[in-house]
């Protein structure tokens, strides 16, 4: 079964503790913070204050996706604030190798995310040290976008790595995910689906997490 991460970036953001504390108790396994910085992607979300005050009122992992220009200069502060892990996309600095230790030395688990169109090839060398590859079903930026389909076979070949080199990150897909998606996900290799609109724009969130559970079982 995979694991379920709502994104609150499709929550209701007048009521976050109510939206995280309603997915803890639906069975989510940790709970996704969209960071956006309006350059890396065309949108603002939240920062770490965001964080800071989720921290208390819920004991799943928080799971930061950074969706900023060279996150080297936030990681340390995101890490301080209560991020379990921190993701950063590849395309975003220079140093991507640098970037994840840092996450580490930080005492935070590291996942390095790639773009739809970026390659494998551009995360290889990173590999041995994350604790998660987030792939993207989606161009970053925006909640509610449709799932792109050529995917799936990137996260195969990505499991393939995997396997081979016997790593033992998890495979998080993000963007478009739902019971239909989740399920091509999932026989692909992906461990953590990332839900936004499908389950906080539903009048039954809870049911929602669970209908991709089930999906997947
Ligand atoms: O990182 C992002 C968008 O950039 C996501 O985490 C979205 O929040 C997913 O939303 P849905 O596609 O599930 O509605
Ligand atoms: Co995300």
């Amino acid at each position: 079964m995979i694991k379920v991460a709502p994104s609150i970036l499709s929550a209701d953001f007048a009521n976050l503790q109510r939206d995280v504390q309603l997915a803890e108790k639906a069975g989510a396994d940790s709970i996704h913070i969209d960071v956006m910085d309006g350059q890396f992607v065309p949108n603002l979300s939240f920062g770490m204050k965001t964080v800071a005050d989720l921290r208390p009122v819920t004991s799943l992992t928080l799971d930061c996706h950074l969706m900023i220009v060279e996150p080297e200069h936030f990681v340390e502060q995101f890490a301080k604030a209560g991020a379990d892990l921190i993701g950063v996309h590849v395309e975003s600095t220079r140093h991507i190798y640098h970037v994840l230790q840092l996450i580490k030395q930080a005492g935070a688990k590291a996942e390095v995310v790639v773009n739809p169109g970026t390659p494998l090839s551009m995360i290889s060398e990173v590999l041995p040290l994350v604790d998660q590859v987030l792939i993207m079903t989606v161009n970053p930026g925006f909640g509610g976008q449709h799932f792109l389909e050529p995917m799936p076979a990137k996260i195969k070949a990505l499991a393939a790595i995997k396997q081979e080199h016997g790593y033992d990150f998890d495979i998080q897909v993000d963007g478009g995910i739902n019971a239909t998606t989740v399920k091509q996900c999932y026989d692909a290799g992906a461990t953590v689906a990332v839900a936004g609109s499908f389950v906080f724009d539903s009048s039954d969130p809870a049911a929602r997490i669970q209908d991709i559970k089930v999906a997947t079982n």
